[in-house]
């Protein structure tokens, strides 16, 4: 029988919506998921690791990265570079594990255009003055990286339609509860598409 491959998750959504928040509690429960650790040019934050929350390279590096193909996707986002590692994601769905990226808006398009049968989840926030207080609460950025990024985020809030589901993200556990739920309504959708197919491949040789 022929190895069912691992479904892909991808969590998009404006800056400051509580995309890390959201996946690290994820990650906390009990799952199945394997999550891709993405490259960055931007500089590593205070109890940030290497390898754990970014792999931090030099604009040269990712460039090359880009010019040899090794990226699912990658996106310029704000002065840096981001992007998804590709040999971690199709070797780890070819070995029937789940895959879980967590990316901002233009990296999810470009993945969802080059891998249509992933599972797109868009995180919202209640209201644009919650996601202005939730970016300038975090404190990482300037004021005038806040005014840019919210501005980005009035953007990607009208793509929200490519998307396959949308979650508000008004409690972190709510948030959680509803890509719980996706992944599992994801898993059975496959599982009644695949026992589907079985009968009628039984019948057809009978
Ligand atoms: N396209 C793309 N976006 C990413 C990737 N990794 C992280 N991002 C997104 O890049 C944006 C900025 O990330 P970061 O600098 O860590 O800031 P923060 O998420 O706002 O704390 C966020 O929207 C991330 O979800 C990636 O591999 N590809
Ligand atoms: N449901 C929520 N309610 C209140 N604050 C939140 C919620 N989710 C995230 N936050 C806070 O909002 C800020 C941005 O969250 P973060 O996970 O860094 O966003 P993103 O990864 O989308 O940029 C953080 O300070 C985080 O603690």
């Amino acid at each position: 029988m022929i190895k069912q491959k691992g479904i892909l998750f991808v969590l998009s959504g404006p800056s400051g919506v509580g995309k890390g928040t959201v996946r690290k509690a994820l990650f906390e429960k009990d799952t199945a998921l394997q999550y891709s650790i993405s490259m960055t040019t931007r500089p590593i934050r205070p109890g940030e690791q290497e390898g754990v929350d970014y792999f931090y390279r030099s604009k040269d590096t990712f460039e090359a990265m880009i010019g040899d193909n090794q990226l699912l996707e990658h996106a310029e986002y704000v002065g840096n570079y981001y992007g998804t590692p590709r040999d971690y994601v199709e070797k780890t769905l070819d070995e029937g594990k789940d895959v879980f990226l967590e990316i901002e808006v233009q990296g999810a398009l470009q993945v969802k255009a080059n891998f249509p049968e992933g599972v797109f989840i868009f995180l919202s926030p209640p209201s644009l003055e919650e996601l202005k207080n939730r970016i300038i609460n975090r404190g990482t950025e300037t004021e005038a990286l806040v005014m840019n990024r919210l501005k980005a985020a009035k953007d990607e809030i009208e793509l929200m339609d490519a998307y396959d589901y949308v979650v508000v993200n008004d409690k972190v556990d709510h948030a959680v509860e509803k890509v719980q739920a996706i992944v599992k309504s994801e898993h059975c959708k496959r599982e009644r598409v695949a026992s589907a197919y079985k009968k009628l491949l039984e019948v057809s040789q009978s």
